[in-house]
Order: C-alpha cells, then structure tokens, then sequence
C-alpha cells in the first residue's frame, strides 16, 4: 500500500513508539493525527514536525484512550481535516501494577475501542474505504514477563484480540487488515518503570530479574521499531500477523495449529 496522502491515527503518539511510527508515516508521504494526553509534548512535536513537514501534514489531538467519548471527538476531527482514516495504530500504553484496572483500561481495553471505532470508519461493508490496522503490543503478548502481570496479560490480549479481529476481517470482508507489533525491550520512557517501584507494586521485588531479561535481549532503539512497524502497514499480503521484534532481527509468529 503506497503511503501518499493515506490518513493516519496513531494514539500515545506525543513520544517514544508512537512518535516513531508517526514519523515513518510522515516521511512516507501519509498525513498523521497524532493523538495523546500528554498536551505539552504533543503540542511541542506537531510543531517540530510542522517545520520538518509541513503544517498541514500533522494534526495534534488531545485524547484519551481511555474515553470512549475523546477517542470519537478524535475521529471526528480528524476526518474534518484530513478525510477518512486508512491506517489505524493502537499503540498508547503504559505499566502500572498497582493501579491494574488503569493498565487494562489503556493497554487492552484502549486498543479494543480504537479498533472498533476504525472499523466503523474503515469498513467497506459500511461505506469505508478499507485499510488497516496496527496494533502494538509487545514480547510481554507472547510470553512471560513476571514483573508485570498485568501488563503481560494485556499484551496477551492485544495480541488474540487482533488475531481475532484479522479472521472476523477475512470471513467477513471488512477489507481491513490488523496486524500486532511486538517489540523486546525498547530505549523509551516506558523504561524508567525500573526505578519506580509503584510501578510494578507487590512485584518490585523481580526488578533484578528484569534487568537480566534486559542483558539477555539488549535495548531496540525507535527506529529499528519503526521500519517494521511499516512493513506491516505496508505489505497488504500480510492480515492476522504478529511480528516479534528483537535486537537480533525480526520475525512472524508461528501460532500452535489447534
Ligand atoms: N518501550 C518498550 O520497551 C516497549 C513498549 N511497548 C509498547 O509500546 C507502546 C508505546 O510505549 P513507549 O513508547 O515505549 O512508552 P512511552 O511512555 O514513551 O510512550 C507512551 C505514550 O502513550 C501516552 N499515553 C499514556 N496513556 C495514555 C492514554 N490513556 N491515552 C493516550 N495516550 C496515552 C503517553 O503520554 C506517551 O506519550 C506501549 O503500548 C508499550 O506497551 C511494547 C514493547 C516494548
Ligand atoms: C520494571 C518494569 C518493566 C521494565 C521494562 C520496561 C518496559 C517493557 C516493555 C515491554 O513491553 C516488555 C518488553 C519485552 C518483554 C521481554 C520478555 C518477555 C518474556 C518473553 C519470553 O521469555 O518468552
């Protein structure tokens, strides 16, 4: 799928992943909404990128994931401005052990309403033009990281929730695909949880464990990130995938057949 003038939302877009993948978008030619909280640094990023790529190319909407309300507004505008939406990523995300509902709340049930509200927009059987949708959800989807339970079991859910969708898209002929990132551990703030104990609450403890996890498969850099998160965008022969990004390389899972 070629990027030029497709309109995209990528929610957590303010920093870290979702600013990545917004930029990849952008210097593809696509046109980016870029949704997120975090007004100051949201703001401060549409103007960097207004010199880098013009005003008209980014939009900044203050939303939150977790309001279904905002997530609508955000639509909305975005389709005022730039037209209906081609690529949909659900990537704001957060860690947070003790306050586990907040977790669930952003990390799965946040991907569960972006992801309905695209398809809304986005479905050929209902007037959409099709397209598709990235999910970002992490190594913690495909196995075990023990400090964060809570949010091991949201990117799990990321993870069967995205596949589901991609089977429901190929029975039904949404013409939207959905596809999940996976990324090890990335270099974002996201990181700095290692040295806030209320992040990961009555699991502190398994801090030491983690950063050998983080010896064991080193520190992605955004970019690396990026490049296969456009692939995933890009490729349209690619629908239900989870692609693992490590330090090492990537690759699609090879799901058990059942
Ligand atoms: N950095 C890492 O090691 C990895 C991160 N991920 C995932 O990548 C995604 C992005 O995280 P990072 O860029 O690493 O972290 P980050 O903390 O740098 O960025 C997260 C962004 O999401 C925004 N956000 C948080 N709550 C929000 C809400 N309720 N509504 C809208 N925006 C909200 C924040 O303001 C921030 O801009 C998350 O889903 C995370 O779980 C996945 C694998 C590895
Ligand atoms: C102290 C809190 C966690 C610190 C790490 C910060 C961010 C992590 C973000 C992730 O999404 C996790 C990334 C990778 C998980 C790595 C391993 C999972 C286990 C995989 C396996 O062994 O099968």
């Amino acid at each position: 799928m070629a990027l030029t003038s497709k309109v995209a939302i990528v929610t957590g877009a303010a920093q870290g992943l979702g600013r990545g993948f917004s930029e990849i978008l952008l210097q593809n030619g696509a046109k980016v909404a870029l949704l997120d909280v975090n007004e100051t640094v949201g703001k401060s990023l549409k103007e960097t990128f207004d010199n880098q790529y013009g005003p008209d190319k980014s939009l900044f909407l203050s939303c939150n994931v977790e309001s279904e309300e905002q997530l609508k507004a955000a639509f909305q505008k975005t389709i005022q401005t730039f037209g209906r939406p081609h690529i949909m990523c659900n990537n704001a995300g957060i860690i947070n052990e003790s306050n586990w509902e907040k977790a669930v709340s952003i990390n799965l049930m946040g991907v569960v309403r972006g992801t309905y509200l695209a398809l809304e927009h986005m479905n050929k059987l209902t007037g959409g033009q099709g397209g598709v949708v990235v999910n970002v959800g992490s190594l913690a989807g495909l196995g075990p990281l023990p400090c964060t339970p809570v949010y091991t079991a949201t990117k799990h859910g990321v993870v069967g929730f995205t596949r589901a969708m991609a089977a429901a898209s190929d029975i039904s002929g949404y013409g939207i695909r959905f596809n999940v990132i996976c990324p090890a551990f990335v270099q974002t703030d996201i990181l700095n949880a290692l040295y806030q104990p209320e992040k990961t609450g009555q699991f502190s403890s398994l801090i030491e464990n983690t950063k050998k996890l983080i010896e064991m498969y080193g520190i992605i850099e955004v970019p690396d990130v990026s490049k296969n998160f456009l692939q995933l965008v890009t490729d349209e022969t690619k629908n239900g995938e989870a692609l693992a990004v490590l330090q090492k390389g990537c690759s699609y899972v090879t799901f058990p057949a059942l």
